[in-house]
Order: C-alpha cells, then structure tokens, then sequence
C-alpha cells in the first residue's frame, strides 16, 4: 500500500512565558493513497494543531514540534522554508474554515486563481489556467461566471467552493480540510461534501478531514482517528468504529450525538472536562473521565493494541499490563460492552 503520510512519535508543544502545553502527543499515524481520514475530538483535543504542525504553519518562535512526519520521501518536521515552500499548494494543500476570507476583495476570482497557478508554473499560458480554472470551477460546481466575479458577488458557500477549488489546482496528493464546511449552511454543507467525495473519485486525492461533526465523517471517509487531550484514543475503519466503538472515550462521543436512524435514545455524552494540557500525566488521559478506569488506568499510559485490520486502540481495557501482567481482558470487555 502506497504511503502518503507517515507521523512517527509526533508531538508538538506550545511554549508561551510562562508555561508549556502539550497540545499533541506521541501521535503515531499512517495515512495511505487513497483514504479519507476523519480526525475527531472535542473543542481543544488538538485537532487543528495536529493539521497545521503537519502543514509546518505554526510561528516558529513558541512551538516545538519533535517526531517525523515523512511526507513524499521528505520529512516535514526537518524541511527547509525553501523546500515547504515548493510542496505546499503542489503536493499538500489545505483549506480552513475561514480560507474563503483570505481572497483578495478588490480582484476578480479568476485573476486570483490565476496568480496562484503560476506560483508553481510561472510560464503556464493563458488557455492553459483557463482551461484548469474551468475544469476546477465545474468540479466545484460552480458556473464559469464565476471567473470574472469579484468575491463580494458570491455567497459564503460560493467562496468555500472557490477556496477548495484553489486547493485543488495542482492536483496536490494530500488535502487537509479543517472544519472547511463548518461554517456554511447544513444543505450547502451537504452539497460541497458530496462534490469533494465525487471528485476524489475523479482525481487520486487523499484527504485528511478535521472535523468536531462525526456525521461529516460519517459520509465522507472511510477511516477515523479519535484525538482525545492530544493523543491518540482509537484509530480504524469508520464502518467498524461508528458501529462498534472499542474506547469509552469513542463510545462517549458517540452517544453525545443523536441517533441518524431517528430513533428516540438518551444522549449522554462525557462527563468532566479536558485535562489541564501544562501537566504531564502518567496514566491514560482519559482516565479521570472514564467509567471504566482501573487500577493502572492512573498508572501507566496504555500502550497501542492492534484489533483487526488497521484498527487500533489505546486503553488498558483491550491491552496486557505493561508490567507483563496477563489482565483479564475478557472480563474487562464484558464490563465495557454492558
Ligand atoms: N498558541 C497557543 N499557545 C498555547 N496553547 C495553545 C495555542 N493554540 C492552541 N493551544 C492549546 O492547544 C490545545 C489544542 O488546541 P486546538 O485548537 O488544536 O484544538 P482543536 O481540537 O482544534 O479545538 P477546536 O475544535 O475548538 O478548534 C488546546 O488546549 C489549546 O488551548
């Protein structure tokens, strides 16, 4: 299977005056051609951070990112400005919530667009970009008008578009949305997501998804990774995790959504708040919050047990004890299946 990003112990830290926080910790992540990896959490998990430490897009002077993040036979975290300079847009482009913003208000889109293309291919003729730029606006559903508009003729959802289209211009191999659709209404929300999963058919895009919303995961990928206080809880196929969730923290925020199927269920969600991110913590993070924490459950960090496939988890309920004790694992998934 062909490898499209690999992050191997990643972790990145803050460092403000005063203090430090450990936003994203020991993330170990294989993201291969072809898959769409919805990143999940609540509010503060280190969702963002996580996408734009991958991006190599936070200031310098207060963070510090440690691990590798190998990305086209290049490691990210030790590249040069020069040499991020020529992936980003080409081979690993993204789009945020508020892109849409970043257009120019007093040049047409297509000028826009234009310049962004000969940032990469300087000579491009002018049929060329047209007919790219076409080609792009289509895939987006937009009219060709659009062209020779200026941002202040089109709607929120019509800039998105815009703003996804230009992340697609040079066929880059990895696209990292983050929470790109969020802001716009349910049914152009809708509308973009199925044009992005139709387009990926078309194009060999991979597609990292950050997202607070599990439904959009739901409908647009096929893999999901659950980032809780900035670690990894659980990682696998979207048909196995949304249907049997192993982690209590997977089950939590499953169960804080209502059901798609209509059916009436008391939603419960979690309990407790995200852990102060300045301390360092021994046992599992999730610990405090978990119905089902154990003894070693405050005591050491659950190390990574493989389920089947490429499902994984990390919580002492599925993993032996790192002393080497043998725990009684079926008896502790009788009790987390209850
Ligand atoms: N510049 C910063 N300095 C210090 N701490 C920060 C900074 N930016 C973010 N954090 C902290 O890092 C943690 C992760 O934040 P991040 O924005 O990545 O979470 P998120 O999952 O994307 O949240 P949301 O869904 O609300 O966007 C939070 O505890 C946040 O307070």
């Amino acid at each position: 299977m062909d490898r499209v990003l690999e992050l191997k112990d990643f972790n990145v830290t803050y460092k403000n005056k005063t203090k430090k926080v450990y936003a994203v910790k020991d993330i170990n992540l294989t993201i291969n051609k072809g898959d769409s990896l919805g990143i999940v959490g609540e509010s503060g998990s280190g969702k963002s951070t996580l996408a734009m430490a991958i991006l190599r897009l936070l200031p310098e002077r207060n963070t510090e990112i440690t691990g590798s993040s190998n990305f086209a036979n290049k490691d990210l975290v030790q590249a040069s400005e020069k040499e991020l300079k020529e992936i980003r847009w080409k081979e690993l482009s993204v789009v945020f919530q508020k892109s849409m913003n970043a257009l120019s208000p007093v040049h047409r889109i297509g000028e826009q667009i234009e310049d962004i293309y000969r940032v990469h291919k300087p000579n491009a003729r002018k049929e060329e970009i047209f007919d790219r730029i076409k080609a792009l606006l289509r895939l987006v559903n937009l009219s060709e008008r659009v062209f020779k508009m200026y941002p202040h003729e089109l709607s929120g959802g019509m800039l998105q578009r815009v703003a996804i289209a230009i992340s697609l211009i040079h066929d880059p191999k990895l696209l990292i949305m983050d929470e790109a659709t969020t802001a716009l209404d349910v049914v152009t929300q809708g509308q973009i997501l199925e044009e992005i999963v139709k387009m990926e058919q078309t194009l060999d895009v991979t597609r990292i998804m950050i997202t607070h919303d599990i439904s959009v995961v739901a409908t647009t990928c096929n893999k999901i990774a659950v980032l809780y206080a900035g670690e990894l809880m659980e990682v696998g196929y979207v048909k196995d995790i949304l249907k049997e969730p192993k982690h209590p923290y997977t089950k939590g925020l499953l169960s804080s959504i209502p059901s798609l199927s209509g059916e009436k269920e008391t939603l419960t969600g979690i309990k407790g708040h995200l852990p102060d991110l300045s301390q360092k913590y021994e046992g599992c993070i999730f610990a405090p919050r978990c119905e089902h924490a154990m003894e070693q459950c405050g005591k050491s960090k659950p190390s990574e047990t493989q389920l089947t496939g490429e499902n994984r988890v990390w919580c002492h309920l599925y993993s032996q004890s790192d002393r080497g004790e043998q725990l009684d694992i079926s008896k502790n998934l009788a009790e987390v299946n209850r």
